[in-house]
């Protein structure tokens, strides 16, 4: 098992001065993972840059290199990755240890579930929790087989591959792009079409970058919500480089930041504005939130913008169900803005959120009460009753880097300092954030 055994490091956020300056955050990790194993499904060598050197990142790159590429770091976000193409891989020595990262994990099953090898799969406590059933139910139907697993199809999971894939119709039981990537994954080394039905469409990543690396994809419109996905198997997929963009994800917790700390005034550069990942900037900005999206631009295939925010008073709202797929990871940051808001905010169809690095519907709930914030869990909705946030208290973070930092923004506004129990799970996904926040001007020590 990994070894995110580290001693778990305290910090606490205190109240202080308005945030103020210009920052970019590191690569998108949705994007990052992505590109590791596109470079090493294709034949050339893959240049990356931007990619995010978060730990979880770094796992995918291990495991990159186990089931034969040659990764290589050139200097800061500046990767190579020689590929061994479709069919190419070659049995792991030793376990795949993921860490803390489900999409690694996860997208990686697929790989392996797609090809004629046989491979281990683990983590660290949190990922051991995570359902997997989801990834190896149609991963089984693809003619994969599961050699081994912990009780409920947890981590460690030893997988054999498909000798012979099968290409499938596949409708996904939830809104996951990870369960997505993972059947289209497996479609590469199948012939003939594999196809993945969603009811609510979910990140595009893997559909835009399977076409920047030649595959063929179509994607068509499927109920009022949802898409209908289709990979032509056994493509030559061919090395290509790939630009990442600023992780929205990460940009939100600078970006609520500068919304709550009175005062504050600053730009996020370059932050990637895929409309299936922007529902967290889209509902702040009904909150009432001061945000100017400014300079839309085209990097690296995506649409990305900078986004000019300053604080101001936000109000309660209603957040819709079907707006979840594009904002997953962002409610616990987005609870933390509906503290300050006045009035009531209702966040809807949050059942996805109890699968998370930690059961983030009751430990969101516990940290907004910790800080003395009025609260509650209905169903799978989450309600926050903002207004004064008194603070003061410790949020615990279960390995959860979301949580970890959206408790430490809080801290940079609420009337008393606000401490979380482990900061080292920022590492996950976010190294930098101590340090971007204390270029604002943050307490965060
Ligand atoms: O595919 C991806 O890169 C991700 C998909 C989402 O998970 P689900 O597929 O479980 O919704 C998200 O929460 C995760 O952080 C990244
Ligand atoms: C859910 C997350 O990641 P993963 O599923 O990759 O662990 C996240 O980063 O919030």
């Amino acid at each position: 098992m990994s070894s995110h055994s580290a001693t778990p490091q305290p910090l606490i956020a205190r109240r202080g001065a308005s945030l103020a300056g210009r920052l970019r955050v590191p690569g998108d990790k949705s994007i990052s993972h992505r590109s590791l194993i596109f470079g090493l499904l294709s034949a050339g060598e893959t240049a990356i840059s931007g990619l995010l050197e978060g730990e979880d990142v770094l796992r995918t790159a291990d495991a990159a290199r186990a089931l034969g590429a040659d990764v290589e770091r050139l200097g800061e976000g500046r990767w190579r990755v020689r590929g061994v193409g479709i069919g190419g891989l070659s049995r792991p020595a030793g376990v795949l240890d993921f860490g803390n990262a489900g999409t690694g994990s996860r997208l990686m099953m697929g790989v392996v579930g797609g090809h004629p090898i046989t491979a281990t799969f683990d983590g660290d406590a949190s990922l051991r929790k995570r359902p997997m059933r989801r990834i190896l139910d149609p991963l089984v139907k693809m003619g994969a087989r599961v050699v081994s697993e912990a009780e409920g199809g947890r981590c460690p999971i030893t997988l054999e591959g498909a000798r012979e894939t099968v290409p499938i119709v596949y409708e996904t039981p939830v809104a996951s792009a990870q369960i997505k990537s993972a059947v289209l994954l497996a479609g590469l080394n199948a012939p003939g079409r594999t196809t993945v039905v969603e009811n609510e469409a979910s990140r595009d990543h893997t559909e835009r970058m399977l076409r920047h690396f030649g595959a063929e994809v179509s994607v068509e419109p499927h109920g009022i919500h949802g898409r209908r996905i289709t990979v032509v198997g056994h493509p030559e997929l061919t090395a290509r480089p790939v630009v990442v963009p600023a992780d929205p994800s990460s940009a939100a917790f600078p970006l609520v930041a500068a919304l709550i700390v009175p005062g504050s005034d600053i730009v996020l550069e370059g932050v990637m504005m895929n409309p299936l990942r922007t529902g967290l900037v889209t509902t702040l900005m009904e909150m009432g939130a001061d945000i100017a999206v400014l300079d839309r631009r085209e990097e690296g295939g995506e649409d990305v913008a900078d986004l000019r925010v300053r604080a101001g008073t936000l109000k309660g709202i209603d957040v819709p169900a079907e707006r979840a797929p594009s904002m997953i990871d962002e409610y616990p940051i987005l609870a933390v803005a509906a503290a300050f808001a006045e009035g009531e905010t209702v966040m809807r169809g949050l059942h996805e959120l109890r699968v998370k690095e930690s059961d983030r519907l009751e430990a969101v709930l516990a940290g907004l009460r910790a800080a003395g914030v009025d609260a509650e869990i209905a169903g799978d909705d989450l309600i926050v009753r903002g207004g004064r946030v008194p603070g003061g208290g410790t949020a615990a973070t279960h390995l959860d880097h979301r949580i970890a930092m959206s408790f430490l923004v809080l801290g940079l506004a609420s009337e008393k300092p606000m401490q979380v129990d482990d900061g080292t799970m920022i590492a996950t996904s976010f190294p930098t954030f101590v340090p971007l926040m204390h270029g604002l001007g943050a307490d965060i020590g």
